[in-house]
């Protein structure tokens, strides 16, 4: 954001986090005391919720933040080893002020986990305060250029106002003021929302350096005797790559839609209207998991296909993984999140819709198929004629696929109940059928949107090699998933050779503009950074340069021939 753009940065956590959570917690009083001086960058601030012992389950954290209505300030403390905050991005060595999260007790009652505003270095000399005991927690995976860190807090006294005190407050005498929703405490959801603009990005970058370099790429032969083709021509190349083009773009298309709602139902909650936080939270939990995995994972595919200069850093692809990995488990681990969704709001739905109340939003298909379940079946059964080029009808299978999916999980739940166990064993041991009905569920989204977003395409070309990509992703997701299909009765067997056989048509359709799809992203050389992913395509005089600049390569004769391979060559 900074100094390298897209790259992780020890300022991130300031920008992304800090100020976010100011603006959406703090009074007015406070936005002046330090939203100003953070967006001077005279405070930098960081976030610090995880504990060494604890990241996801927020009730376990043990830091305490403890009111003493003597001096009118809270006493920050970490009473165990466990307790201390851990992982935060630049709170290492860059940051002054943290937001801490804590267990605030006042007037001898714990009232859960609130924020404060906690000092820990010396605004001029930056060394940490007193009872602040800060530091780095070394190398990680990637991210070297984050001093992700750890606080232990000893007894370190901060103002009765340094509590965000939008919502919950405590007062001078100390007493409690809750706030207007519990669920409001927990944030997140801003962050895990922009994080599905993330996927769509790092997606969009991957498939650009392996498109443009499969392009260049020439290797083997189709027919003997003929030149050697582009392997961007071979059809299991195709494969690999044309579904993740059309992911970059679902994804582009699903973060802009979570941006829009993030700010419609942030608006409302503002002007003190709760209704639609559940449905916020399931969507940006859920599509943060559903969508960090698939680029997660798409990344991979992207950097294999480019063989072994792939594996070269000069691709940018293994720095592009190593950054994009941890979304899958920083703001909400993505299990995690997927059960979110599906207990707390997909079952629920469920159970709300089976008893004929009509559901709002992204779950409105459970009430259409819970009115189904109620009318009687025709004696034939089997699944609908498929068709493979009309994408509503694709659209209808998904959302079927996902309430079936949601329908299995209840019902696993239900079962589990009825064999005796308690509700949280019954949860637990229908847990892997809640995560598979959430991803149902976002994958549904996922293509609803996508098929939406066509309606406002004017351009007729334009549209037509979106719908090509969009049933692409779709067919694509269908064949991945057969089993699913196959098992909700929406799918034959000689319906699924249909599709594998679509996707091969789809995918020679694409061929011709799959360079100009992923030029049209718009990411120039110096955002990708990418030898291989170079527009001009002078890809292997570049490769060559770049590796001579390599600092092994400064001296003819590196010093460690003449330090270790010269004397035990003596030796032998
Ligand atoms: C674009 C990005 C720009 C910049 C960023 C740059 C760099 C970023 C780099 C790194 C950033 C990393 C930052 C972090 O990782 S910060 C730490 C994040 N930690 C987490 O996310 C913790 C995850 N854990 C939880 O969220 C919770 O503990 C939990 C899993 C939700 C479980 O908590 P629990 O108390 O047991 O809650 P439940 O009983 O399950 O739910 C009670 C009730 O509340 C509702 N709920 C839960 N969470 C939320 C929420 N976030 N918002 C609204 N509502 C929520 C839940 O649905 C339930 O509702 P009921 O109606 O069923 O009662
Ligand atoms: C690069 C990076 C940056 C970070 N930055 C910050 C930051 O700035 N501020 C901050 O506060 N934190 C930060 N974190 C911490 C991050 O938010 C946590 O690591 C994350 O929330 C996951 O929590 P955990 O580590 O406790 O994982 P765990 O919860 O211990 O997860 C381990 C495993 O247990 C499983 N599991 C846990 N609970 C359940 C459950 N209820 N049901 C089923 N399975 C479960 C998970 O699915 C997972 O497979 C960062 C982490 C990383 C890697």
């Amino acid at each position: 954001s900074c100094v390298h753009p897209d790259r992780p940065e020890p300022l991130d956590l300031h920008l992304g986090m800090f100020l976010p959570t100011l603006l959406n917690q703090a009074t007015p009083e406070q936005m002046e005391r330090f939203f100003t001086p953070a967006w001077n960058l005279r405070i930098i601030g960081t976030y610090a919720q995880t504990e060494m012992g604890h990241g996801t389950h927020l009730r376990g954290l043990e830091t305490t933040a403890t009111f003493d209505p003597s001096t009118q300030e809270f006493v920050l403390h970490s009473p165990t080893i466990s307790s201390i905050k851990w992982w935060p991005g630049g709170l290492g060595k860059t940051s002054n002020h943290a937001i801490v999260l804590a267990q605030l007790h006042t007037q001898g009652r714990c009232h859960g986990l609130h924020a404060f505003i906690v000092p820990i270095r010396d605004m001029d000399t930056h060394v940490p305060l007193p009872g602040v005991v800060v530091g780095d927690i070394g190398p990680k995976f990637g991210f070297s250029e984050v001093d992700n860190g750890f606080l232990k807090l000893e007894h370190v006294r901060i103002p009765l106002d340094n509590m965000l005190m939008k919502f919950a407050k405590v007062e001078p005498d100390g007493t409690y003021v809750k706030p207007p929703s519990a669920k409001l405490t927990y944030g997140m959801v801003f962050i895990r929302s922009m994080i599905v603009g993330q996927s769509a990005l790092a997606l969009a970058k991957s498939c650009t350096i392996a498109i443009r370099y499969s392009a260049v790429r020439h290797q083997s032969e189709l027919r003997p005797g003929e030149p050697e083709p582009q392997i961007l021509n071979y059809q299991t190349q195709q494969h690999k790559l044309f579904p993740v083009l059309a992911a970059a773009y679902a994804f582009t298309f699903v973060g802009q839609y979570m941006k829009d709602t993030y700010r419609r139902i942030s608006g409302d909650i503002h002007a003190g209207d709760y209704s639609q936080l559940p449905e916020l939270h399931a969507l940006s939990a859920g599509l943060k998991a559903f969508t960090t995995w698939a680029a997660n994972a798409a990344i991979e595919v992207c950097r294999m296909s480019c063989g072994g200069h792939g594996y070269s850093r000069s691709s940018a692809l293994p720095d592009i993984y190593v950054e994009f990995t941890p979304t899958c488990t920083y703001e909400g681990e993505n299990t995690v999140m997927m059960l979110q969704t599906a207990s707390r709001y997909l079952v629920k739905s469920y159970r709300q819709a089976s008893v004929g109340q009509r559901l709002q939003g992204s779950v409105s298909y459970l009430s259409e198929a819970a009115a189904q379940r109620l009318r009687p079946r025709p004696v034939s059964g089997g699944a609908a004629p498929l068709s493979t080029q009309d994408l509503l009808s694709l659209v209808h299978l998904y959302q079927r696929r996902a309430a079936s999916l949601v329908e299995l999980a209840a019902k696993s739940i239900q079962q589990e109940l009825q064999r005796g166990r308690s509700q949280e064993e019954a949860w637990n041991h229908s847990s892997i059928d809640l995560v598979r009905a959430s991803d149902a569920h976002c994958h549904f989204v996922v293509v609803k949107l996508f098929v939406d977003k066509l309606e406002q395409v004017d351009d007729a070309a334009v549209k037509a090699v979106l719908s090509t990509l969009a049933l692409l992703y779709a067919l694509k997701g269908l064949a991945d998933n057969s089993g699913d299909f196959l098992q909700a009765g929406l799918l034959t067997v000689p319906q699924a050779t249909r599709v594998s056989a679509r996707i091969k048509e789809l995918l020679e359709e694409l061929r011709p503009d799959a360079v100009a799809l992923v030029d049209a992203f718009d990411l120039n050389d110096r955002k990708l950074n990418s030898v291989l992913g170079r527009y001009d395509g002078n890809v292997y005089e570049h490769l060559y340069e770049w590796a001579r600049q390599s600092p092994l390569n400064a001296t003819e004769v590196h010093e460690s021939f003449h330090k270790y391979l010269k004397p035990l060559r003596s030796r032998l």
